[in-house]
């Protein structure tokens, strides 16, 4: 059973500050690492794999400091955002090459076994470059997985990902987890690591902002004011309903519409409508509108 320690973890280029004193345990089972764009995954992802010095504070497997050891290198397997840049190959010489630079005793049984995990021996003999994105994704995870690794790092797998190439992917790494790896996947879709992910790490502008099961993260997502434009026949008298009824904070008149900011979500959504027709009011248009990422996750990081 491997773990993953971070402790305190920084990591500048220059003058920016990508990842900021975090600190974390990543265990056996399936862990996503949830955050908007340049928050800072890749670069805790790389710090993990080996492939990026912290400039500050340590990260260790079972006790062991990664960087520079490439003892550690064994027990990991790292598939990185990018696209494999070895088109030229075919899915079989690439894989049998990573093993050979792994220095495996055999070198090809342990290709062919990694391609079999990733249900690749049907497209193996031809060249990557012809691979579609789900193809390419499988090939890299063989990659990773040829020396048969305890702990697998994940960079944005499922980006750019058809429905079913995703499941497939899913069902792949559920069945890594199984055999009690250690598996963390980054991404920036909330219902991706939802589905997957038994743990939820996330991270914000470079801080650890929230950690826990996905029903907690959840809750902490959804508990927070949201804010919605509301259209309806008769604005001004809605507006006296609602401050009325006490689901919402605020309300305000816009030119847009009503702008309503409620306290708690499930409850004012269920009573709006409740609200209106008792207010003889048509209701046109409900639309939330803070509901990016960015905005979410802001909010978590500001509690
Ligand atoms: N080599 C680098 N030189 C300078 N700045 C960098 C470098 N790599 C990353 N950064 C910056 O560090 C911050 C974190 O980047 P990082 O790629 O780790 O985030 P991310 O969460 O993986 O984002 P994305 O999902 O967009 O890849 C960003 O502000 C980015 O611009």
């Amino acid at each position: 059973m491997s773990e993953l320690v971070l402790e305190n973890v920084s990591r500048w280029y220059g003058n920016v500050v990508a990842v900021n004193g975090v600190t974390m345990k990543v265990g056996p089972g399936v862990t996503g690492l949830l955050g908007p764009n340049g928050a800072g995954k890749s670069t805790l992802i790389h710090m993990m794999g080996g492939f990026l010095a912290p400039s500050s504070g340590s990260v260790t497997l079972d006790g062991t400091p990664i960087w520079r050891n490439p003892g550690v290198y064994r027990s990991l397997g790292l598939v990185p955002e990018r696209e494999s840049a070895y088109d030229f190959l075919t899915g079989e010489q690439f894989i049998l090459a990573m093993a050979k630079l792994h220095k495996l005793p055999d070198p090809r049984a342990a290709a062919r076994r990694a391609i079999g995990l990733v249900e690749m021996d049907y497209a193996a003999g031809r060249p990557i470059g012809n691979y579609s994105k789900g193809m390419k994704q499988r090939i890299k995870m063989a990659s990773a997985l040829v020396h048969d690794p305890p702990v697998l790092l994940l960079d944005e797998p499922f980006n750019g990902m058809d429905p079913r190439q995703r499941l497939q992917l899913m069902d792949l790494i559920q069945r890594m987890a199984a055999e009690g790896r250690t598996i963390l996947f980054s991404s920036h879709i909330l219902e991706e690591v939802e589905r997957l992910a038994s743990h939820i790490e996330v991270i914000v502008a470079g801080r650890h902002a929230a950690s826990g099961d996905f029903r907690k993260i959840r809750r902490l997502m959804t508990d927070r004011p949201h804010i919605f434009l509301v259209r309806s026949s008769d604005d001004r008298r809605l507006a006296a309903a609602v401050i009325a009824d006490g689901s919402a904070r605020s309300v305000q008149l816009t030119d847009k519409g009503l702008r309503v900011e409620a306290v708690d979500f499930q409850r004012f959504t269920w009573l709006l409508p409740q609200v209106s027709r008792d207010a003889g009011v048509r209701l046109w248009e409900v639309s939330p509108s803070d509901e990016s990422l960015e905005s979410v996750f802001s909010y978590l990081v500001a509690r």
